[in-house]
């Protein structure tokens, strides 16, 4: 297959930054749609915010950051001093301000936000809330009355933003090999095809002999390549058990890696895994948002008990007796005293500190962090030989370019062939315009991702696929590897004949728990889908939420029976998952969850990626035009640059795409609830 045109790098960093705006302003239509009237009042009903607070005390905690605690006031508090019901999480970035009145319009707020602390939520308790301020804004010099509000997170925006600007103005003769191959201008060196005879991939001592060939294959091949790799790990084939060996044999020949993946849990997935192999790894990210099985390699924690740490502390005592000062003392003049003193203070701490990261950086031969985290100071001068990134078919083409830009090699895992990242700019009417007025790729859209791109690029050879499923039973497996996988997908023995029966537990042995894949068909029954207009009448403001979503009330119906007979059975709901594309769908399954503690109800797009012993999947759709809207929507794939075996798609094919999801989900047994006639059509 001939490979696709060579990019021009300056268009392309244009395009994106249109695109990134684009998407911005949908988010920030988004939320503003939600809330038309932001007095504090109204967004602490929406869950966003937390008002008549006080700080009740003030430290320095991990990384220097002055951690506030904020209690109900005691003027308003109830009785037992609690919170009140709110939605604010550990890790979400707020705004801590004075208060303003009651009747304070849109434009006091603001301001009132210019003079507040930005910072991260690091833990919530019943009567306190703990914020961790950030760097610019750590004099607080807040009195009497404040409130904290959730904010945008727009960090990840800003730095992909950054990036995008960063290749925009750079010329040819600033393009590494590297950049080169990544746009097309250069092809990939070429590596021999058969590594399994070469003289030094060949005869590898692998650390975790279980690998199968083609997980061998892959990381051969990630390790000979130069440039770029591409490992395709379709649902179960092991992509993180690949990418911990890679990581392994990396270090074990003297690499410098720097692990990326789009979310917190993607990176900690791989600390946890790598973490028992005991070779230095640091994984960057504010402890906050971390797993607590990880916290112990984050950098914060390891900065604390390093030697090279106890420095740092001494400043770091001296500064938490100066803001304990802060509280006792009246007089303004004394006040401001201490704060320029803390100023010199933080100063010299921050010195040390960076001393410190650098060293401990320098020193770890694996860093860890998400993609838009390494575009922290933290990495600001570090080199890696390679950059890995996992999960590079969910991640924005931007945010991989953050860790991209200093690099030499990459290899990224993924699969282009499950849903691309959610994308709000597609469905607003937002749209994107080049600041700079110039041409910009027409039909290029923020879901064609890295991973799709490349592949478009440079055609198979610089992709290496993992063909053995560790979770669905085979006849699961037929329909996803026949329609999408190419029919290379073979399960491994352990899984390839579990049912529902050969559960560790008791399960009766009936029509439902000994077959892997039931379709029920509702065709010719009475089943019509419903849309939001026919349900939700006036009610605009869920109406926006739920768009134009489908429901089918007899399918609800049939999975409740359905789910009823399983458990009946002896299957325990939380082995059980409902699947359905439609938000309203989902809305009338939510009373499964009191007859059925522990069962999971998702869309298709959120149960991505999660195992399921049962999963019953309902397809809505039952209408005399053969109709099935998202189900064969276009826009899930339209604009996406096309891999390179991609043909023109039926919706047929569109339809398996996003069924496959749900369809790669289950171990042990699949039940499709829909209409074939419409599904056919
Ligand atoms: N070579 C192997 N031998 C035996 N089991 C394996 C092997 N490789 C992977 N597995 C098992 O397969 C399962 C899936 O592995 P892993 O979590 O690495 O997959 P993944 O492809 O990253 O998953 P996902 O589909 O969720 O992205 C795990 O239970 C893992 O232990």
């Amino acid at each position: 297959m001939a490979p696709s045109e060579p990019v021009d790098v300056e268009t392309f960093a244009r395009t994106q930054l249109a695109l990134l705006d684009a998407e911005l302003q949908s988010e920030l239509q988004e939320t503003s749609g939600l809330i038309a009237n932001p007095s504090p009042t109204t967004l602490q009903r929406a869950g966003l915010a937390i008002t008549n607070l006080t700080i009740s005390a003030q430290r320095t905690g991990l990384g220097g950051r002055t951690v506030l605690e904020l209690s109900p006031d005691s003027a308003t508090a109830n009785a037992s001093g609690e919170l009140p019901e709110h939605g604010i999480r550990t890790g979400d970035i707020v705004l801590v301000s004075e208060q303003p009145a009651g009747s304070a319009k849109k434009r006091e707020i603001k301001d009132v936000e210019k003079k507040g602390a930005r910072g991260v939520v690091i833990k919530v308790k019943k009567d306190a809330v703990l914020v961790a301020v950030d760097e610019e804004k750590e004099d607080v010099s807040i009195t009497g009355r404040v409130w904290l509000v959730k904010l945008a997170d727009d960090v990840t925006h800003r730095r992909m933003s950054r990036q995008m600007e960063k290749l925009q103005n750079m010329t040819e003769s600033d393009y590494s090999m590297f950049t080169r191959v990544l746009f097309g201008l250069s092809t990939p060196s070429l590596v021999q095809k058969d590594l399994s005879s070469h003289p030094e991939y060949g005869k590898m001592e692998w650390i975790d002999p279980s690998l199968n060939e083609s997980q061998k294959d892959a990381i051969r091949f990630a390790l000979a390549s130069k440039e770029i790799a591409l490992i395709h790990g379709p649902p179960g084939t092991g992509k993180t058990h690949t990418l911990i060996e890679l990581i392994l044999q990396m270090v074990k020949r003297d690499l410098r890696v720097l692990v990326c993946g789009p979310s917190n849990i993607s990176v900690d997935n791989i600390v946890e895994r790598l973490s028992p192999h005991k070779i230095p790894i640091l994984r960057l990210g504010h402890p906050a948002r971390l797993l607590p099985s990880v916290v112990g390699h984050s950098l914060d924690v390891v900065t604390q008990t390093s030697e090279a740490g106890l420095i740092v502390k001494d400043v770091r005592s001296e500064m938490d007796a100066k803001q304990a000062s802060i509280k006792k003392t009246r007089s303004g003049k004394e006040r401001k005293a201490i704060y320029t003193d803390l100023k010199v203070l933080r100063k010299e701490y921050r010195e040390r500190e960076k001393r410190c990261v650098s060293n401990l950086v320098a020193g770890s031969k694996v860093v860890l962090a998400t993609l838009h985290g390494a575009g922290g100071y933290q990495l600001k001068d570090a080199a890696f030989d390679v950059v890995i990134i996992d999960e590079a078919s969910q991640a924005l083409e931007a945010q991989c370019w953050v860790p991209l830009l200093a690099a030499k090699k990459t290899v990224c895992a993924g699969d282009h062939l499950q849903l691309p990242p959610t994308i709000k700019s597609t469905k607003s009417k937002v749209k994107p315009i080049a600041k700079d007025g110039g041409a910009i790729i027409k039909g290029m859209t923020l879901e064609t991702t890295l991973f799709d791109r490349l592949l478009s690029l440079h055609g198979p050879s610089i992709k290496r696929m993992l063909t053995t499923q560790y979770r669905m039973h085979e006849k699961i497996m037929r329909f996803p590897s026949d329609e999408l996988y190419e029919s290379k997908l073979v399960a491994a023995d352990h899984v390839k004949q579990r049912l529902l029966i050969d559960l560790p537990y008791q399960v009766e042995n009936t029509e439902d728990t000994n077959e892997p894949v039931i379709f029920i068909d509702t065709q010719g029954g009475d089943y019509p889908e419903k849309s939001e207009d026919d349900n939700t009448s006036k009610k605009t403001s869920k109406r926006s939420l739920l768009d134009d979503s489908k429901s089918n009330e007899m399918e609800a119906a049939l999975v409740k029976q359905y789910v009823r007979k399983l458990v009946d059975a002896g299957v325990k709901p939380e082995d059980i998952a409902v699947v359905t594309p439609y938000n309203a769908q989902l809305a009338l399954l939510a009373p499964l969850k009191e007859s059925f503690p522990g069962i999971e109800l998702g869309s298709v797009d959120g149960f991505q990626g999660r195992e399921k012993e049962a999963v019953i999947v309902t397809l809505v759709r039952s209408n005399s035009e053969g109709e099935v809207g998202f189900l064969g929507e276009k826009r899930r794939l339209n604009g996406k640059s096309l891999p390179y075996a991609w043909k023109p798609p039926s919706v047929a094919v569109m339809l398996m795409q996003v069924q496959t999801v749900a369809m790669t989900r289950p171990k042990r047994s699949l039940t499709i609830i829909g209409d074939s006639d419409t599904v056919r059509k």
